[in-house]
């Protein structure tokens, strides 16, 4: 593999050849279905003698999946030193039905703190009711958070939170999908914090939500905000407490969220990192995997080393390859325009 250096703005000095004729994509499969899928594609690119991470969800178009491509060609770009050395991460529950719920769980080993997803196409809130419940009654001392991913709107959003309200909710993620719907239900309902996450990774303009107060926090994603740099930049500008969180990525991407936590001024919540726990496999044999420390579930600041074995194992079929190598060819020119 050819040697680069970066560039003066930390971006990585690679060619559009060179990560075409070294990208690898990989198919892996999930544990329990997330987001409506059971296997995550994800293409390594090759930088200088080490692997990054690019990962879009499949159904993004290009303007989207070349701000991901940004983080990729940043990812060596650590604007400052870490302030810590492990981050404290929550455990994810996917949206199984409530008898599920406790042994999806303890794939997660212990925890203290639990991101419940709720507000489930095909789902009413009495699926989500009973899904709390279930982790409430078994593990009374949890932090328990939500995430509807927009899944609602003013009305039910406000319906649920005063149903789930009794339960003790940490904060609410992305009850409404809508700004000011966000903004509307603050001040219909303040007695749950309420957490932005796509009004924050999929907006034009991330400060939005700070600016309108239409939320008491932040969830960030290295990837779908361009980078860890671009990332810190936008927590430090929101002046709101962030909670980093993964995009479903492969350990590679994960230690990259990982740097992320580590610089924060100040980390009030447990990160969404610990997804590696929802895949069946992945491209280093020392996986960013949650361990109890005693007080939290953390993952350690590291940089994992990816292994080729693993990427000729989970390699995806030809055809998938094709399509990213395409997908990489339509986000280059528009990743080093934004
Ligand atoms: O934050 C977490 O606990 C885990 C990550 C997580 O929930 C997500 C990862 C990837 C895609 C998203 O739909 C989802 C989220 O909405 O935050
Ligand atoms: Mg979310």
């Amino acid at each position: 593999m050819p040697e680069s250096q970066p560039n003066a703005d930390g971006s990585a000095a690679v060619s559009l050849e060179s990560l075409l004729a070294g990208m690898r994509v990989v198919s892996l499969p999930m544990t329990v279905r997330f987001r409506g899928i059971t296997e995550r594609e994800a293409a390594l690119l090759p930088i200088g003698d080490r692997w990054v991470e690019w990962s879009p969800f499949l159904e993004y178009e290009a303007p989207e999946a070349s701000r991901w491509l940004r983080a990729a060609l940043t990812t060596f770009d650590t604007p400052s030193a870490p302030l810590r050395d492990r981050v404290p991460v929550n455990a994810t529950l996917p949206a199984v039905p409530a008898d599920q719920a406790v042994q999806v769980l303890e794939r997660y080993g212990r925890w203290r703190t639990v991101k419940i997803k709720v507000a489930e196409r095909g789902q009413r809130l009495d699926d989500d009711v009973a899904r709390v419940r279930a982790v409430r009654e078994r593990f009374p001392e949890a932090r328990i958070r939500i995430d509807a991913n927009g899944g609602w709107d003013l009305d039910q959003a406000e319906t649920a939170l005063r149903t789930l309200e009794p339960f003790g909710l940490e904060y609410a993620e992305q009850p409404v999908a809508q700004l000011h719907d966000l903004v509307t239900l603050r001040t219909r309902f303040d007695r749950i914090p309420i957490a932005a996450d796509e009004s924050v990774r999929k907006a034009e303009d991330p400060l939005r939500v700070a600016r309108m107060g239409a939320a008491d926090i932040v969830v960030v994603k290295v990837q779908p905000l361009g980078g860890v740099s671009a990332a810190l930049d936008t927590v430090v500008a929101s002046g709101l407490p962030a909670v980093v969180s993964s995009a479903l990525d492969t350990s590679v991407g994960l230690a990259a969220g990982v740097q992320l936590a580590a610089r924060l001024p100040s980390l009030d919540y447990d990160c969404g990192l610990s997804t590696g726990a929802l895949l069946g496999g992945d491209v280093v044999r020392r996986r960013l995997l949650p361990e109890w420390d005693g007080d939290a579930a953390v993952l350690p600041v590291t940089q994992p080393e990816v292994d080729e074995g693993l990427l000729d194992e989970f390699a995806a079929a030809d055809e998938r390859q094709q399509h990213w190598r395409q997908r990489l060819i339509d986000c280059w020119p528009l990743a080093q325009a934004v």
